[in-house]
């Protein structure tokens, strides 16, 4: 019996219609590279609507940028107040131990001119002033960690920023003539009743780490180590300023090899030009393509396991908080002395411009059972080391849900070699220029203008290929400081010549920085990008909760228009 073999069902419907005429062969030929065609054109829509939805749900990643002491930190603190109070109340309580070094720097930065002022003349004519306790508001020179009072500061050159060259000094401007005003004995007491704050400023800054001191050490790499100019020099890896920092210094070095930068892995849209590759190439040959692991800005404080007298900390933290409440007295009395107050003008220090001032505050923080407010915290000062990652989840509006990570880095220029491997997967910059600090020099090279490297920094930043993509917002910061600087009566236009005949305030001052950095952003982007910019005080939470509001939506909405394009 002949056996038969059925034939494949489907091969049989694809098969043509015998008989078919060349027109009608021609006809269903047509009729079947459109559906294929359509066809493409879905599976391309699902892949696009996937990868839009993929990139909707990827987590916004934020970057915050500036020089040291620019306000970085405290944006984020302004962040966490606005849409992450419990985690801001969670570490609260923990800043009072930096609130306390705060204030007890500024005494003893007080206690320091006092002694130089009451010491003989011989003793005088050789200034052995105390090693330590660097006045944190000699505000003419940035923050004065182991440097002179007053030194010259050089100018802003004419906001010409071609180069990266540092501005020649200028003569150190002329000492006000004026005597010193008369000390007395009432003076020299309150020395020797006030000398045990060395002792806790020490024991703090030991127990706080290395972010509590400002560097001392001078630096003298370039704004921005990640330029290809400057990929010859090597950068230091970790920098420790503090006695007791070593430790944990050694161990973040140890844990430091997390999160690869990745060529290209951004997204796969973005093509990565030769010059972007060398961009890399030469970060990577300088320092290596490693980022440092996100910290918290207590690291150094609470990772007791890294350290080997931890059960002794909290009584360190305790004890003295206890010296400084016996001592309140005291520092509010030096604090209110005419004769004080006089010899910090002839000495042109001006502690309340600095970071961290809480001497208005005496009474209150010194005293016992002080629990910091919402607004000393904003105001505490401590140093970012190394690279910190904020998480927000926010939970209202139409974006409930969506993470975002906000990633705060050390301003130094011996940090910056830190922030290079982050430019890879962000989607904004904040970036942070105090515009008060036009005669003022970075403490970590003190022939560098303040003004002259925040711009250096940004040109650096609009000029790189790799955030070319990348929103940029500008924060034109510390306008207070810029007011209260111009209403004394500094001059702008002797740091900045072609400020010109402009007035002295701070409308046209303002106006004309952000005329400056908007002009660079223009001339140095590699691309057309919108110019973004607010005037801030971020020491302000209330002006600075609208600002923030605004920068989250305009960074939520660009997020949601490149999904979209997608
Ligand atoms: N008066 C005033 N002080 C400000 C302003 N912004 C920041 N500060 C203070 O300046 C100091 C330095 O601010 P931070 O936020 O720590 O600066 P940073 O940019 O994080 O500095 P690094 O961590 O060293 O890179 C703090 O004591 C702030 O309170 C401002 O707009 N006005
Ligand atoms: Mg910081």
């Amino acid at each position: 019996m002949a056996i038969t073999v059925e034939r494949d069902p489907l091969a049989l419907a694809l098969e043509p219609p015998t008989g078919e005429s060349p027109a009608e062969l021609w006809a269903r030929e047509q009729r079947e590279a459109q559906a294929r065609s359509i066809s493409h054109q879905i599976d391309d829509q699902i892949k696009a609507e996937r990868d839009a939805l993929r990139k909707r749900k990827k987590p916004i990643k934020v970057l915050l940028l500036g020089q040291s002491e620019s306000g970085k930190s405290t944006t984020v603190k302004n962040f966490q107040l606005a849409y992450a109070y419990s985690s801001f109340l969670e570490e609260r309580s923990a800043w009072r131990a930096v609130i306390h070094l705060n204030l007890i720097r500024s005494v003893n930065a007080i206690l320091d001119l006092v002694t130089k002022a009451t010491a003989p003349p011989p003793a005088r004519a050789r200034t052995p002033s105390a090693p330590a306790a660097p006045p944190p508001g000699l505000r003419r020179a940035a923050s004065l960690q182991g440097r002179t009072i007053s030194p010259p500061v050089p100018p802003a050159t004419d906001l010409e920023l071609d180069t990266d060259t540092d501005a020649d000094l200028d003569a150190d401007e002329p000492r006000d003539a004026e005597p010193a005003p008369p000390l007395t004995d009432a003076h020299r007491l309150l020395l020797l009743r006030l000398a045990p704050l060395r002792r806790v400023q020490r024991d703090l800054e030991q127990r706080l780490g290395a972010g509590s001191t400002e560097p001392v050490e001078q630096y003298s790499g370039g704004a921005a180590p990640w330029v290809r100019a400057g990929a010859g020099r090597r950068p230091r890896e970790f920098f420790v300023t503090s006695r007791s920092g070593w430790r944990s210094a050694l161990n973040r070095v140890k844990t430091s090899a997390v999160g690869r930068l990745s060529m290209g892995s951004r997204d796969e849209a973005r093509v990565e030009t030769a010059s972007m590759v060398e961009e890399k190439r030469a970060w990577q040959q300088t320092v290596g393509s490693k980022r440092a692991r996100p910290t918290s800005p207590f690291a150094d404080m609470l990772d007791e396991g890294e350290r080997e007298d931890g059960d002794e900390d909290v009584p360190v933290v305790e004890s003295a908080a206890e010296v400084i409440a016996s001592c309140a007295e005291d520092m509010a009395a030096l604090w209110a002395d005419a004769s004080i107050r006089a010899l910090l003008k002839h000495e042109d220090v001006r502690l309340e411009e600095g970071p961290g001032f809480f001497l208005n505050d005496v009474a209150r923080v010194a005293a016992r059972g002080y629990e910091p407010s919402d607004d000393d915290v904003v105001r505490a000062r401590l140093r970012t080391m190394g690279v910190q990652e904020y998480r927000f989840v926010f939970e209202r509006g139409g974006e409930a849900g969506r993470e975002w990570l906000i990633y705060d880095v050390g301003g130094a220029r011996s940090s910056r070699h830190a922030w290079f491997p982050y430019f890879d997967d962000i989607n904004a910059i904040i970036f942070l220029a105090p515009i008060s600090c036009f005669d003022e020099t970075l403490a970590e090279d003190t022939n560098v203008n303040r003004l002259q490297d925040s711009m250096l920094l940004w040109k650096a930043v609009c000029s790189s290929k790799l955030l070319r993509k990348v929103q940029l917002i500008l924060f034109l910061n510390k306008c207070d400081l810029l007011r209260a600087k111009l209403a004394r009566g500094v001059r702008l236009v002797d740091y900045v010549s072609s400020y010109g005949d402009r007035p002295n305030d701070t409308r046209n001052a303002a106006k004309y920085f952000r005329q400056q950095f908007k002009e660079l952003l223009t001339r140095h982007s590699p691309e057309k990008r919108e110019f973004y910019s607010f005037l801030t005080t971020v020491v302000d939470t209330k002006a600075t909760a609208v600002t923030v509001a605004a920068v989250r939506e305009g960074i939520q909405r660009n997020h949601l228009k490149e999904a979209e394009f997608l």
